[in-house]
């Protein structure tokens, strides 16, 4: 894919019609674009890979730093033969992890490990709580100003994680906290596509809550183009979107979950980010960010992406009566969620 490609397939996929033009007609092939580093943290891993393959596609990146606990040499050096724009380097250990961070604009985590069939996200708790605290502890240290792109799951829980440890370092900007949620959209809008027979590139889908079976809550009664879908149908997507993480981990049947779905959204989210900082005008996506939207702390619904980081968060627009009743039965687990994030922090 060359960096033609990469901008149209970015555009084809972009959730807002401003951010699909500044991709066809403002686009930084012609204008330098700013230095700019990205680190994936859980390089080697499922995600990690192919997402260091499509940030390299990026030309909006002008570094590239792979760090994993082991095997980034390789990644790393394979990556780097292609011929864009960014330096790749690769890192491997704890000891190379400052390294990796300083200086870098977005550090996206997908280190942790994934789901087998019959778990739940937060079953991953247990592994992943810890995985991410340390990483976020890092980051305070090393790059403290960088946007977070959380990956790692359960998304409801690590990134209250990681603004608990920014907290307790001094260093939390909630406008620069992240939990990636984009998979959750790109699968709305595939899924709606497909019920609604409509050109799966002009779709487009908010999906807000958090990420975790019934905490994502996919607002069909907004997605545009319009289509006369029935309730039964409505539901039946519904339910698709919230178990969509699922059908790919029964599929995979116990090799872990989606990876290559999950570095597309990834690299989507980064590219926003990316555009964000660079300064482009109405870059906006779904993220599960600090919120008040809701009476709960965090929350994904749209946010405006600018120069540091979050720059509005958009409120949830008119709801039909099944999306209200949605919002009001995800709200239990989402709360329990960020507390149990937080609390894991706090050592009780
Ligand atoms: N937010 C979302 O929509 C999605 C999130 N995920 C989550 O992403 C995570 C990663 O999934 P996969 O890539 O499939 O798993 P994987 O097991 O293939 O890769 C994880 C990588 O993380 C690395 N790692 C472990 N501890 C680390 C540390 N302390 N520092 C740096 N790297 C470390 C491992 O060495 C491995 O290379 C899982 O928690 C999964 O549940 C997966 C799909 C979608
Ligand atoms: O389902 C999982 O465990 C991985 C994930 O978050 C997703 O695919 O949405």
């Amino acid at each position: 894919m060359n960096t033609a490609m990469l901008r149209s397939v970015l555009k084809r996929s972009s959730s807002t019609a401003s951010t699909a033009s500044y991709l066809s007609s403002r686009g930084f092939s012609s204008a330098p674009a700013p230095e700019r580093k990205v680190t994936v943290l859980g390089a080697a891993g499922g995600i990690g890979q192919p997402l260091s393959l499509l940030m390299k596609l990026n030309p909006l990146v002008s570094s590239l730093s792979l760090y994993d606990i082991a095997g980034t040499p390789g990644v790393a050096a394979d990556v780097s033969h292609i011929n864009t724009r960014s330096e790749v380097k690769g890192y491997a250990g704890e000891d190379q992890l400052g390294q990796a961070l300083e200086g870098s604009d977005i550090v996206i985590i997908p280190a942790g490990v994934p789901r087998k069939p019959g778990m739940t996200r937060d079953d991953l708790f247990k592994i992943n709580a810890g995985i991410v605290k340390s990483l976020s502890e890092a980051i305070a240290k090393y790059c403290p100003n960088a946007l977070v792109n959380m990956i790692s799951n359960p998304v409801n829980s690590t990134v209250p994680i990681a603004a608990e440890v920014f907290k307790s370092k001094g260093v939390y900007d909630e406008r620069r906290l992240f939990g990636v949620t984009t998979l959750d959209v790109v699968r709305a809008k595939t899924f709606y596509a497909g019920k609604a027979k409509v050109n799966v590139a002009d779709v487009n889908v908010p999906v807000v809550g958090g990420h975790a079976g019934i905490t994502i809550l996919p607002l069909f009664s907004q997605a545009s183009p319009k289509a006369n879908l029935s309730d039964e149908e409505i539901i039946a997507l519904t339910k698709r979107t919230q178990d969509g993480g699922t059908e790919v981990v029964e599929a995979k049947a116990g090799k872990g979950s989606a990876t290559l779905s999950m570095a597309y959204a990834g690299a989507i989210f980064a590219d926003a980010c990316l555009k964000g900082l660079n300064g482009v005008p109405d870059v906006i996506e779904c993220s599960f960010v600090q919120s008040s939207v809701t009476e709960l702390p965090f929350f994904a619904s749209k946010v405006r992406l600018g120069k540091n980081g979050v720059e509005e968060v958009f409120g949830l627009g008119p709801l039909t009566d099944f999306e209200q009743q949605g919002l009001e039965a995800l709200k239990a687990e989402l709360k329990s969620s960020i507390e149990k994030g937080v609390a894991f922090v706090h050592g009780n």
